[in-house]
């Protein structure tokens, strides 16, 4: 009897240290919320792990009412899928921190990580560093490297058998090398060999935050280290290598940087950011700026550096600044360029369709050499294939945030009548970009085929889908900064290879298995290989 009552007693306890999260999920889901918990702790005890997590939630989110409400601990978490809640949400000036499931990120400095003020303040300096006048000062190193990957295709990646993880590898590392150009302005020649094993460690470093990312427990640092002691010391190994890495070249810039003319500059050059997040170009802003407007290459360091002087920034904060920029950049856009060459390799008659497009705009062979952008961002049929790539396979699968303050969300019921619902202070929220950019609710019924005809405007007019259905980059007060940036190097060294090279594979859309990285990975990617054919004039 008396274990009985100590049972009910302790049963009392945990469900009062838990009421913040049992009201929230009343709140949102009712009774059937409440009672689907235990079966939810199940799903979610079985499949915590990158390589299972992605693949159970795109099998079980239907069984739930969502935005769905979970209780985490004495956590409320919030699961939502659907444009309306993101779109409330990635507005609110109360969601816009990191949550504790990114406790476990490598890199937990910088803008990327920052919270409240400290992050306001961070974005406001950091914002005209990826001005349009900064990034069209980029293209040539854009085009350089790009020219450098497609001279190592003709040189070493042409057949029948090319792996998935060959050309991953060597996207990471062509985009690695314009990422340290651009950031730190240093070549580093990583299309060639990665002798320092740069692209490596930041690749390990990704797979062991994505690890700690789907079990939370890992993310508390005495818990890591105890329970994994390996990943634990190879990632304290791992970074202080980068971090080498990037402080001996920051620090050299910087007494260049003081020595030169350039040190009196005390403001960047910027232009109006908008928040344009959905990667549609600003072909007006970019016509607007003539070649003679536009800076010789300012590479981001440098543009932070009088910040240092003025006591804005310190040192350490520039370094944590070029270490994360590098980190977020190189796995992203490698992973949107492998993404989209497999798709147009698994469908031939886009990837045909692409190449006229690009023989239209560039007839010559020296203006794919020296893609000028302002052309480039006419390319109307590289826009749809791009996007689509995008929504189908997208890069960053999940996005977390923090509610700061309570505040309050409108849902809409089946029948149309709208309630608000309270949304407590520490509440986690957990975007789910994968699934509602594959889901037929808003994409109609070819959601889960690739079909760029999804971003032409058709002849009944302009495309009328929630502008918040598509958010590869997120949206609203915390969206990429770098989403400009990506969409220019990423349809550069695109163009280039489409143009040069024939892709094929036997791989089908319906072959892939998602992991829940970073950023998409693949299971089983031994398995998927591509045929790659250098063109002729006469075949373009
Ligand atoms: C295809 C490529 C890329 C994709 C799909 C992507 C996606 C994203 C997403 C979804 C977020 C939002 C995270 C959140 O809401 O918490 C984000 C944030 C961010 N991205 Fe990217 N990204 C890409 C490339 C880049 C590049 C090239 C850079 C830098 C050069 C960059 C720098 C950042 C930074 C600094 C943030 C944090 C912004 C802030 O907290 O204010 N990203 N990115």
């Amino acid at each position: 009897m008396i274990l009985v009552i100590l049972l009910l007693l302790s049963i009392c306890a945990i469900i009062w240290w838990q009421r913040r999260a049992w009201l929230l999920v009343w709140r949102l889901n009712g009774w059937r919320g409440l009672v689907q918990q235990p079966y939810l702790w199940l799903l979610l005890i079985y499949y915590l792990e990158p390589k299972k997590l992605l693949q159970a939630v795109s099998r079980t989110r239907h069984r739930f009412q969502r935005p769905l409400g979970i209780v985490f601990g004495n956590k409320p978490v919030i699961y939502v899928d659907d444009p309306d809640t993101m779109e409330q949400l990635f507005n609110a000036a109360e969601c816009i921190d990191k949550s504790f499931f990114q406790e476990g990120f490598c890199l937990r400095r910088g803008l990327l990580h920052a919270r409240g003020a400290a992050w306001k303040s961070r974005r406001r300096q950091l914002d005209p560093a990826f001005g349009s006048k900064v990034l069209l000062s980029f293209i040539g190193t854009f085009n350089t490297v790009g020219n450098q990957l497609v001279h190592k295709f003709e040189t070493e990646l042409l057949g029948d058998n090319i792996k998935f993880d060959t050309l991953d590898d060597m996207f990471c590392r062509a985009v690695l090398e314009v990422s340290c150009q651009t950031t730190m302005g240093t070549e580093t020649n990583f299309t060639a060999a990665d002798t320092q094993s740069i692209a490596r460690t930041y690749s390990e470093l990704m797979h062991i935050s994505a690890l700690r990312g789907t079990k939370p427990w890992l993310q508390v640092e005495f818990i890591f280290r105890l329970l994994d002691s390996k990943n634990y010391k190879r990632t304290q190994d791992l970074m202080k290598h980068l971090e080498d890495f990037v402080r001996v070249i920051v620090e050299k810039k910087h007494s260049e940087w003081k020595a030169g003319s350039e040190h009196n500059i005390t403001s960047i050059v910027g232009d109006n950011l908008d928040s344009n997040a959905d990667g549609t170009e600003d072909l007006r802003n970019v016509k607007n700026i003539s070649k003679e407007h536009i800076p010789r290459r300012r590479i981001f360091i440098e543009q932070i550096f009088h910040m240092v002087d003025t006591g804005e920034l310190r040192m350490e904060d520039v370094m944590d600044e070029a270490l994360s920029m590098l980190m977020v950049s190189f796995e992203t856009i490698s992973t949107s360029v492998l993404v989209t060459m497999l798709l147009l390799a698994a469908h031939e008659d886009h990837q045909r369709k692409l190449r006229a497009e690009i023989a239209e705009t560039f007839p010559q062979l020296d203006q794919i050499t020296n893609i000028d952008p302002a052309q480039l961002l006419q390319m109307k049929y590289l826009d749809s294939i791009v996007y689509e790539s995008l929504r189908l396979l997208t890069t960053v699968p999940f996005n977390m945030r923090a509610v700061s303050r309570d505040f309050y969300i409108h849902l809409t019921a089946a029948g149309g009548a709208r309630r608000s619902v309270k949304i407590p202070k520490d509440t986690a929220l957990v975007f789910d970009a994968f699934n509602m950019q594959r889901d037929e609710k808003y994409w109609g019924t070819h959601a889960k085929e690739f079909h760029p005809d999804h971003f032409v405007a058709g002849s009944m007019g302009p495309i009328t889908r929630h502008p918040y259905a598509f958010v590869p980059f997120a949206k609203g007060l915390r969206y990429c900064i770098g989403n400009r940036y990506s969409m220019y190097l990423a349809k550069i060294f695109i163009v280039k290879l489409i143009y040069h090279f024939d892709f094929g594979t036997s791989t089908k859309l319906s072959d892939l298995l998602f992991i829940n990285g970073i950023s998409l990975k693949f299971d089983k990617s031994e398995n998927i290989s591509f045929q790659i054919r250098k063109l002729t004039q006469m075949d373009i």
